[in-house]
Order: C-alpha cells, then structure tokens, then sequence
C-alpha cells in the first residue's frame, strides 16, 4: 500500500509541474504516502477491535450526551477535508460505553473517504450496535474545504447533519433534550 501511494504521490508531484528531485521535495511521496494512510486506517479497522469489551453494566436510562468531539474526515468526492465537531447522545439500556470509545467509533468511520450524512449515519448505527441502547442521536457541524478553498469559495458556511434512531427518533422530548444541551 504505502509503495502504491508513494508512486502515485510521485506522479501527482510530476502531473502538477513541479520537480519530484527537488531537495524540498524528494521525501514528500513518502510523507504525503504516510499521512493518506493514516487518514484513512478507519479501513484497516474494526469495531470490536477499537471498542475492546468496555462496555459496563448501569441501570441509568436517563441520557448521556458526549459533546464537542474532534472530527477530521476527508470528502469522497474531492479528497479535501472536512473538519468540525460530533455530538453524540444515548439512552442506556442496560450497559454504558467508555467514554474514550465514542471518539474512537468517530474516528473509524472519519479516517475514510465520507460525505457526512454517511457518516453520521454510520456514527449513530455502530453507537447503537455495541451499546444496544434504546436510542442514540448524532449531530455533526462540519466546515468543507472543498467549499472554502477552491469551487464556490465560501469560507463561513457550516453544514449541520443529524441522524437519530430509537426513541432519540420517536420522542420529541429526547430529540429537544439533546439538540438544547448541545447548543449551550
Ligand atoms: N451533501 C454533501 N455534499 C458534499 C459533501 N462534501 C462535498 N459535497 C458536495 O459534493 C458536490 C459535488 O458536486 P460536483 O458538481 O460533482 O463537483 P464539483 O464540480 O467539484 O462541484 P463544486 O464544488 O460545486 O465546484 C458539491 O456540491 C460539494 O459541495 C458532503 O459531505 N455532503
Ligand atoms: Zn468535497
């Protein structure tokens, strides 16, 4: 994987004009060939894996809500990133999730090449199938480079996209709950 990337690394190098011999620039195939690795290792994971049985028995049903969580992720149709913050809420049913893991749930799906409506999604099901809670609520706020840095250059837009699923869906009083507490 990484001698593709770096060829291919190369190549753009070369497609862009510029001179891959050039001191600056002779070890940036291996460089860019590791950083895009790294962006998208979500692929090379799995969730049993990065969840690792910290999943603990409570009898609290009230809703737990992890708010303003990193998240960098890249645009599948420009390969351009997209950078903002996760909101995630759960109502328990039995069993809570470690706190570190809903970063890491984050992460698995971001390093990968995403819209964010997929992504949210993708957040809120994999929360829903290691905890079977009995609701779980995911808002993103992303800003899109694609948007700011080149096409129609608009630098102060911010997309919001949620997904709700179980009584976070059903329930307008647990939707209101989690969309005011995050808003604080
Ligand atoms: N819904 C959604 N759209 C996205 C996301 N990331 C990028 N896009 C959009 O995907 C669309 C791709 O449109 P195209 O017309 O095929 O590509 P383009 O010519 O590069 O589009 P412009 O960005 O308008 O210049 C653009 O409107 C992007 O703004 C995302 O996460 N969700
Ligand atoms: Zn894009």
């Amino acid at each position: 994987m990484q001698d593709i990337l770096e060829s291919s690394f190369r190549q753009i190098i070369d497609a862009v004009g510029e001179d891959v011999k050039r001191e600056g620039l002779v070890d940036t195939p291996k460089r860019a060939a590791k950083a895009m690795e790294f962006l998208t290792q979500g692929y090379r994971q799995d969730l049993d894996e990065i969840i690792n049985n910290a999943i603990f028995e409570s009898d609290n049903d009230e809703m737990v809500i992890v708010k303003d969580i990193e998240l960098y992720s890249l645009c599948e149709h420009h390969m351009l990133p997209f950078i903002g913050k996760c909101h995630i809420a759960y109502i328990p049913n039995g069993k809570v999730l470690g706190l570190s893991k809903f970063a890491r749930i984050i992460d698995m799906f971001a390093r990968r090449l995403q819209i964010q409506e997929n992504l949210t999604r993708q957040i809120a099901e994999a929360v829903q199938q290691v905890t079977g809670a009995k609701g779980v609520g995911v808002v993103i706020e992303a800003k899109h480079m694609c948007m700011m840095m080149r096409g129609v250059e608009k630098q102060n837009s911010v997309m919001s996209s949620s997904m709700m699923l179980g009584t976070m869906r059903e329930s307008q009083a647990a939707r209101s709950e989690f969309l005011t507490l995050i808003s604080r």
